[in-house]
């Protein structure tokens, strides 16, 4: 099978896969933190995460996948300045924070589950490792880390190369990074933040250092190091984790090695940084922090199958910046239902040998575009090309098809036609009404009464539904 090369953001190269352990491929992946609900661009690094641990799977490793989820140690900034967001959203709702990361854990997964994103072996809870956190802390603290009156804090000065993956290593580059009062250098990151005197904070654990509770860099090392072991195959994250989360991580990584060097990808804890780009609106990086969001409910809410979003995902490159608009999402849906359309008229059979010499460029064309840095939107057309292909068994075309869906998850063969039509929210009229004026209508023409025919369309127009003459789907209508 073709090499699977990926694109490693700490050597800024694409590089060739070669797992640590042989069969192996150990992928973590930074989840996230459950203050609030999801917006759509959070769910882009899950779709990403998804795609890359099935590719892997596909290429035949045994695959090890984990996905944090973030309760605790995550401030408004990503540097150390800022509250704990958890804690913040907890004094906003009045509740607790368990409470809080209890129902966004539920949101989060129901949006994994509507993408058809499969389940990591492991979701890691960062506060079911707090032993393992000071365990780690403790071991690195003499060599690499300084107390405050804040916390504990890594002096980033102490191992080789501080920043390599971001390239941030500037005086321009630190000046983003807020300064806490005591600290050494500006990019040095508290690994353990001190509960402040007098204060009590909902979540908080004795430490060598006080009762506190640790940094949200900390968390990531010690969940990748303890359920995977170093160096593990993949790091993933949004780019925006490629400034500060991960460059700390990294740093963490180098001092608990050992040797701090990191002359060696592997040294930093992992052998490849993989980073997707960022779902922009108009207005910018969709974030939660600015207020309004999308979340994939709205999508749902507003008639769009949720795996019409999966498909404009996965139509444009991980690494290229993807953005969003109501038109995309609509073609996204249009080319997912003609796809979904065809594989519906596959005659039913067994399930025949994929490798046939019809199918043999289109599957030659899907392994090169995911062996090259996961290049769906090529391999998106590959699959369409061989649903194209006539006069074959039926039975070894649902092979080919069933194939390539294993790799982008569609879920061709779980969804109808009829499941990717969602009734819009606001939509009032029922389907016996819309199936009743229809009916009319075609009467009316029947008899050549145009005039009776054009005005129940405009009423049907009127209500939000729109009728579609001649519709290369074979689609009558559609809730606007
Ligand atoms: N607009 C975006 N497009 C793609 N990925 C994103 C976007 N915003 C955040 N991410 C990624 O989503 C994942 C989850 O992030 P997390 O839950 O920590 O959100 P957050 O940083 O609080 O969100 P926000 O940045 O929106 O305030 C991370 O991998 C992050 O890099
Ligand atoms: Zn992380």
């Amino acid at each position: 099978m073709t090499d699977l090369k990926l694109f490693n953001s700490l050597t800024r190269q694409i590089e060739t896969f070669s797992p640590v352990h042989a069969g192996e491929a150990r992928v973590y992946t930074c989840g996230p933190t459950v203050y609030n609900y999801p917006h759509i661009g959070n769910m882009r690094a899950y779709v990403f995460a998804d795609i890359l641990g099935r590719t892997l799977s596909w290429k035949g490793y045994k695959l090890t996948h984990i996905i944090n989820i973030t309760d605790v140690g995550h401030l408004t900034d990503d540097a150390d300045a800022g509250e704990d967001k958890m804690e913040k959203m907890a004094a906003e709702k009045a509740q607790s924070i368990w409470e809080i990361a209890q129902h966004y854990t539920k949101a989060y997964w129901a949006d994994v589950k509507a993408l058809n994103i499969r389940q990591p072996a492991k979701w890691s809870v960062a506060t079911d490792y707090i032993e393992e956190m000071l365990e780690f802390a403790k071991s690195i603290a003499d060599k690499h880390c300084y107390e405050c009156e804040t916390g504990l804090y890594f002096d980033t000065s102490t191992v080789a190369d501080y920043g390599k993956l971001a390239r941030a290593v500037t005086e321009d580059g630190e000046g983003r990074i807020d300064t806490v009062e005591g600290k050494r250098h500006a990019a040095d990151f508290a690994i353990w933040r001190k509960t402040p005197p007098g204060e009590k904070r909902q979540m908080e654990w004795d430490s060598p250092w006080g009762k506190g509770a640790p940094g949200w860099h900390l968390e990531c090392s010690v969940m990748g190091e303890k359920l995977l072991g170093f160096p593990f195959d993949i790091h993933t994250g949004g780019i925006d984790h490629r400034e500060i989360h991960h460059p700390n991580e990294i740093a963490q990584n180098q001092a608990f090695c050992g040797c701090g060097s990191l002359d060696v990808a592997s040294h930093s804890g992992a052998n490849i940084w993989m980073h997707n780009n960022f779902l922009i609106e108009r207005s910018g990086k969709m974030s939660k922090s600015s207020g309004e969001f999308l979340r994939l409910q709205l999508l749902i809410d507003k008639g769009y199958h949720p795996l019409a979003y999966r498909m404009m995902c996965l139509q444009a490159h991980y690494r290229s910046e993807l953005e969003f608009s109501w038109e995309g999402l609509e073609a996204a849906l249009v080319r997912l239902k003609r796809i979904v359309m065809m594989v519906e008229r596959m005659p039913d059979s067994e399930t025949g040998d994929p490798s046939h010499p019809k199918f043999a460029p289109m599957r030659a064309k899907f392994a090169d575009a995911m062996s090259d840095d996961l290049n769906t939107s090529i391999a998106i057309t590959a699959l369409e090309e061989a649903l194209a292909v006539k006069k074959v068994d039926a039975g070894v075309k649902r092979a080919v098809i069933a194939e390539m869906d294993a790799v982008l998850g569609l879920n061709l063969f779980g969804i109808t036609r009829h499941d990717l039509r969602i009734r819009p929210k606001s939509a009032t009229i029922t389907e016996a009404e819309i199936e009743d004026a229809l009916a009319r209508r075609k009467a009316a023409r029947a008899e050549k009464d145009f005039a009776t025919s054009d005005a129940l369309r405009d009423e049907l127009t009127e209500i939000g539904v729109e009728v579609m003459d001649g519709d290369p789907l074979g689609w009558e209508w559609k809730l606007t």
